[in-house]
């Protein structure tokens, strides 16, 4: 399918010319602009910051990715652009005027394609401009033509129920594209389709794209995915740990449509991967120190899965190799990679993930060999000290569940410390220093670990 084809066919149709295509990169006119942005969130344990001194210009003409880890507040950048939260301090300017609320230059695609049940595809489409407050014949017709563009024409009638996940995708950007922001903005909008999916929709929103039949004048991309912000971006931001400042910038050189072939892509992707994961010296602010690094989404098989590939590869291999051996994406090694190095059982050197004296010893041990191991690993993590203590100090070495992920909470938000003692529940009872009764939900030190003397 050839959306910008077909749009152009329409385009002609009508005896409108195509909009000229846009300079590149850097060279338009500022479109939007955050100047000092700085956003907290109240939270029940106080004042939760996110991000603290955001300077960032998004210019006509250029696609610009924000990449960052879990947390580090990309969805709260986003929202503060599109002005459907205010900064705490610090100002959000569109065309040089300071936001007061919703900003007006801007549309939103969600993950989650936020589409109205109970609405066909048309009315889904049309919303935005009811909410601007144009007559119904103009509306239809708007709608029409971005229904086009998208490729959903035939689906004008259906319900987001009858569709699958990427013609739901399709109709919010449908939606979005149908007011013609100055600025699209986009959280995540490929995550939550398919890969084969995900890949299609990318490739052609980039042909409109490149075509310069895009109904607006830049983009911004909120993603996970270091590949796709390669892929589609002119320019790439990396967002700090939280609270977040804009890290690092690449600008993107490569010539579009990309080649994924070329050496400059790949090459790029790791640059990206590794001031992601604090380990280029370019930026000089190297990794988070322990006592901020989040305990990573990654259960005890799978760090032990890599542990051992690792060690069947001599030791060390590439990331992105190992990934691939994985069936995995760069994002989801991050967290493995991110749990052995945490333990001690990897350290990167250069480009390769390396085991450790330990890591390698762990990688070689049988059951309980590697459950001693783990266990002396997993008492060095401070987030695991902090639970050891807890249960130290309690009679009867019991703890509630909730005593624990409030104690954690102190360094995060509750729902981060909640997924941090389903991964400190992981490794502390395959360490057996702890059980854990789920029903109850309460924790028991154990007496003696496979570490214990
Ligand atoms: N409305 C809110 N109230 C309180 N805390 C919030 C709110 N929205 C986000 N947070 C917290 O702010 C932090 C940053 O969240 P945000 O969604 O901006 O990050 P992110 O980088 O987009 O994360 P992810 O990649 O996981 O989606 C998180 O700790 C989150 O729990």
């Amino acid at each position: 399918m050839n959306a910008a084809r077909r749009l152009l066919g329409l385009l002609r149709g009508r005896g409108t010319p195509p909009p000229p295509p846009e300079p590149p990169s850097g060279d338009g006119e500022v479109l939007l602009a955050a100047h000092g942005l700085t956003k907290s969130y109240a939270g029940s344990e106080g004042e939760l910051p996110v991000l603290a001194g955001v300077e960032l210009r998004v210019r006509a003409g250029e696609i610009v990715a924000v990449l960052g880890r879990s947390g580090s507040g990309k969805s709260t950048l986003l929202r503060c652009l599109a002005g459907l939260i205010p900064p705490s301090s610090g100002t959000v300017s569109y065309r040089g005027r300071p936001l007061t609320g919703a900003n007006p230059g801007t549309a939103m695609v969600f993950q989650t394609f936020a589409l109205l049940p109970w609405l066909t595809v048309r009315q889904n489409v049309e919303l935005g401009l009811e909410a601007q407050g144009i007559s119904a014949r103009r509306r239809t017709e708007a709608a029409r033509q971005a229904i086009e563009l998208i490729g959903l024409d035939g689906f004008e009638s259906a319900y987001p129920k009858e569709l699958s996940g990427g013609m739901r995708q399709r109709v919010g950007f449908a939606r979005a594209l149908v007011v013609e922001p100055d600025v699209l903005l986009m959280d995540e909008p490929f995550s939550a389709l398919d890969v084969l999916t995900a890949e299609n929709l990318r490739g052609e929103l980039l042909e409109l794209w490149e075509s310069g039949l895009f109904p607006t004048r830049a983009v911004v991309l909120v993603t996970h995915n270091i590949e796709e912000a390669v892929l589609m971006a002119d320019r790439i931001v990396v967002l700090g740990p939280r609270p977040g400042a804009i890290h690092t910038t690449f600008e993107v050189p490569l010539e579009r449509p990309r080649d994924r072939q070329s050496p400059g892509y790949a090459e790029l992707i790791d640059r990206v991967y590794r001031t992601m994961t604090g380990r280029t010296g370019a930026t000089g602010t190297g990794r988070t120190g322990p006592a901020e690094a989040p305990l990573p989404e990654a259960g005890v098989d799978a760090l032990a899965g890599l542990a051992e590939l690792l060690a069947r590869r001599g030791g060390g291999c590439e990331p992105a190799v190992l990934a691939e051996e994985l069936g995995l994406d760069l994002d989801g090694l991050l967290p493995l990679v991110d749990g052995l190095e945490l333990l001690g059982l990897a350290e990167t050197v250069e480009t390769e993930l390396v085991l450790t004296e330990l890591g390698t010893a762990f990688a070689g041990a049988d059951v309980q060999g590697s459950k001693r191991i783990f266990a002396e690993a997993v008492r060095e993590v401070p987030q695991m000290r902090l639970i050891l203590d807890s249960l130290r100090q309690h009679p009867g070495g019991t703890v509630r569940a909730g005593h624990l992920a409030g104690q954690l909470a102190r360094q995060c938000t509750g729902e981060q410390a909640a997924r941090q003692l389903e991964t400190a529940t992981d490794w502390g009872r395959y360490a057996e220093l702890f059980a854990y009764d789920a029903d109850r939900r309460v924790y028991r030190l154990e007496e003696r670990g496979p570490g214990d003397p």
